[in-house]
């Protein structure tokens, strides 16, 4: 049982620093909480909206919500699964992407199976003896805080296994990746595994939620002869269905609906096609659906 606060409000773990620690309180502060100033603010009360922030390492996230200490947290699928922590993901966060592979000097390897009997190393070395355990392969795994790409060059290990976003940094180090991805990887809100649901959970939720959807789509206005109306529904559907407005001039209506961001050019050059006109495109701030 996660314990609850003497003030009542819910604890978010959002990351200090590092490749998720902007994104994160971005969307935080679009989804209308209060958000730092200054990077070296530890905790931050925003008391109107019933929370309370903790900025942490993304790497201890999992383990604070996992054992109850901290109610949600924001940190990567990877370092999730790498921590072991009783924490399960909640909701996807669509930034921080980024895939997990292992890497060896140009040229030497070619599959997975010549892992067995190499030195690995890595800062992520749950998902890689898990890996290999499911595997069965023996191979003896190093945990290094960063930088792992340059200790194949000084002679500590023979194969890495790190983030891959670009490649710039593993191609700077003569390296290439073998193998399957072992995950993909962005980042993602994080509770407690059988935690229950905190009070205040899901408002929060459903409002990182809200910007997400709102990201992903934008809202379309345009007007069209009524002939033509049901053509038009059929291209811009709308979530659950478009409004259609009358319009002064006769034989004419205005139609209102959200469509995905991705595509909306196209969807709008098809209803110029189809001779709708006047076709307006917004973006949609915050949502709930
Ligand atoms: N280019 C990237 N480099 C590192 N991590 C990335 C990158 N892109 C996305 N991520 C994700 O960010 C998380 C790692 O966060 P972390 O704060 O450790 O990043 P970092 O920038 O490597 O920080 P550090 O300064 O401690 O090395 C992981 O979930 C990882 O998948
Ligand atoms: O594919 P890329 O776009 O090159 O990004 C991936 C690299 O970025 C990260 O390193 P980071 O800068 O965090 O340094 P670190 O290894 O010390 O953590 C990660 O560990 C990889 O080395
Ligand atoms: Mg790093």
């Amino acid at each position: 049982m996660s314990t609850p606060t003497a003030t009542g409000l819910l604890r978010i773990a959002v990351p200090n620093k590092g490749a998720l620690s902007q994104a994160a309180s971005d969307i935080l502060r679009e989804s209308g909480y209060r958000q730092r100033d200054d990077s070296k603010q530890l905790t931050l009360v925003d008391a109107e909206n019933g929370v309370e922030f903790f900025y942490l390492r993304p790497r201890d996230i999992a383990l604070y919500v996992g054992e109850g200490t901290l109610d949600v947290g924001i940190t990567g699928r990877d370092l999730l699964l790498d921590s072991g922590a009783q924490a399960e993901e909640v909701l996807p966060l669509g930034f921080g992407r980024s895939r997990f592979h292992f890497a060896g000097p140009a040229g030497r390897f070619d599959s997975l199976e010549q892992l067995a009997g190499t030195r690995i190393a890595t800062s992520y070395v749950g998902v890689v003896e898990a890996f290999l355990a499911e595997r069965g392969i023996e191979a003896t795994v190093t945990r290094l805080d960063g930088a792992v790409e340059t200790s194949i060059q000084l002679g500590v290990a023979d194969v890495v296994a790190d983030v891959v976003e670009t490649g710039s940094t593993l191609r700077r180090a003569g390296l290439e990746i073998f193998g399957e991805t072992l995950l993909r990887s962005e980042a993602v809100l994080v509770a407690r595994r059988g935690g229950g649901m905190p009070p205040g959970l899901e408002v929060f939720r459903r409002r990182v939620e809200g910007v997400l959807v709102a990201r992903s789509y934008v809202m379309m206005d345009y007007d069209i002869a009524e002939d033509r109306v049901d053509d038009a529904v059929a291209l811009t559907p709308g979530i659950e269905s478009p409004t259609v407005s009358p319009l002064q001039r006769a034989g004419w209506v205005a139609i209102r609906a959200m469509v995905p961001r991705a595509g909306a050019q196209r969807l709008m050059d098809e209803l110029w096609d189809l001779g709708a006109r006047g076709i307006l495109l917004t973006d949609i701030h915050a949502c709930r659906l």
